[in-house]
C-alpha cells in the first residue's frame, strides 16, 4: 500500500507553546481524509507543515509527490478576473493543465471575465479548487474549504472532490469542524485534539470497532468499565458508554454501532483516549 502522507513524532511550536506534539499518522494514497478537531486543536498548523509552509520543530512529515494547498481565508485575489486567476495559477504551477482548468470552470458555468469579488462564495471556492487541482497534485490539502458556504455549496464542493478522486490518482486531506459534511465523502478520519493525534484510521474500520452501550448504571461499574471505554456518561439510573471493541461485554447492555459523529465527539470529549489502528497497518 502506498502512503501519500506520513508524519512521525511531528512537533511544531509558536515561541514556547507547542501547537502540535508528537503527532504520528499515515494516510494511504487515494483516500479522502477528514481532519477534525476543535478550535485551536492544531489543524491549520498540521496542514501548513504538510505543505511546507511551516517547518517542524520536532519529528518529520513527508508527502509522496506534489502537494497543492487551498488556504482557509481568501485564497484568491478579489480584483482578478477568473481568467486572470488562471493565468496567475499557470505561472506558479509548472505542471499546470490549462485545458482542464478552463473546461472545469466552463462546466460549472463560471464566466472567465467575471471578477472574483463578484462571484458567490461557492463559486469562489470552486475557482480556488480548480486552481489547486489544475496543478495536477498528488495530494490536495484543503483547510476548511466549506467554512462560510451554504449547505448546497458545501455539498457541491464535496461532490466535486469525489469526482476528482474517482477520475485520477489523488489523495485529499480536508479539515472541517462539521463532521456531517464529511461523512459521505471521506473514507479516512484523523482526530486532532490539543495538538495531539487521537484517531487516525479507515472510517469503516473505526465504525466497525466502536459500539454504543446503554444499560443500568451499575453495569458501568462492572467488567464493561474496562480499557476499551472511550467515553461514559450517566443519566439517572442509566449508563451510556462508547467503547472500542466489537464485542458486547455483558448481555444486559443494549448495543448498537456508533455513528461517525458520536465517535468523533466521544474522542474529543476524552482527550486521553486514542485509537490509532492505522499506524501499524500502513507501510510504505
Ligand atoms: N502564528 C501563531 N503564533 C502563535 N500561536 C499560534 C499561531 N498560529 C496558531 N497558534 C496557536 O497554535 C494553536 C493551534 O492553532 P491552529 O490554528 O493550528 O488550530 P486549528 O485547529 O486550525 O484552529 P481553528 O479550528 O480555530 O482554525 C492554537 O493554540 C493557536 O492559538
Amino acid at each position: 500500500m502506498t502512503v501519500a502522507l506520513r508524519a512521525t513524532g511531528l512537533g511544531v511550536r509558536y515561541r514556547r507553546a507547542w501547537a502540535l506534539r508528537d503527532c504520528s499518522l499515515a494516510v494511504p494514497a487515494g483516500r479522502v481524509a477528514a481532519l477534525v478537531g476543535p478550535n485551536g486543536a492544531g489543524k491549520t498548523t498540521l496542514l501548513h507543515t504538510v505543505v511546507g509552509l511551516l517547518d517542524p520543530d520536532a519529528g518529520e512529515v513527508s508527502v509522496t509527490g506534489e502537494a497543492a494547498f487551498m488556504a482557509q481565508d481568501k485564497p484568491l485575489y478579489d480584483t482578478f478576473t477568473v481568467a486572470e486567476t488562471l493565468t496567475f495559477g499557470r505561472r506558479l504551477n509548472p505542471g499546470w493543465d490549462d485545458a482542464y482548468a478552463t473546461a472545469r470552470l466552463a462546466g460549472l458555468g463560471i464566466p472567465p471575465d467575471r471578477r472574483v469579488s463578484r462571484l458567490s462564495g461557492g463559486q469562489q471556492a470552486q475557482v480556488a479548487l480548480t486552481v489547486a487541482l489544475a496543478g495536477r497534485p498528488d495530494l490536495l490539502v484543503l483547510d476548511e474549504p466549506l467554512a462560510n458556504l451554504d449547505p448546497l455549496a458545501r455539498h457541491d464542493i464535496m461532490r466535486s472532490l469525489m469526482v476528482e478522486v474517482a477520475d485520477r490518482p489523488l489523495t485529499v486531506l480536508i479539515s472541517s469542524h462539521v463532521v456531517a459534511d464529511l461523512r459521505d465523502t471521506c473514507d479516512w478520519l484523523i482526530v486532532l485534539n490539543g495538538g495531539r493525534v487521537q484517531v487516525s484510521g479507515d472510517i469503516d474500520d473505526l465504525l466497525a470497532e466502536h459500539l454504543v452501550l446503554t444499560g443500568p448504571a451499575e453495569l458501568a461499574d462492572g467488567p464493561a468499565a474496562r480499557a476499551g471505554v472511550v467515553e461514559s456518561s450517566r443519566t439517572g439510573g442509566r449508563a451510556r458508554l462508547l467503547v472500542r471493541g466489537a464485542s458486547v461485554p455483558d448481555p444486559r447492555w443494549s448495543a448498537r454501532p456508533a455513528d461517525l459523529e458520536e465517535l468523533v465527539m466521544a474522542y474529543l470529549r476524552s482527550p486521553e483516549a486514542a485509537a490509532l489502528p492505522a499506524l501499524t497497518e500502513v507501510t510504505a
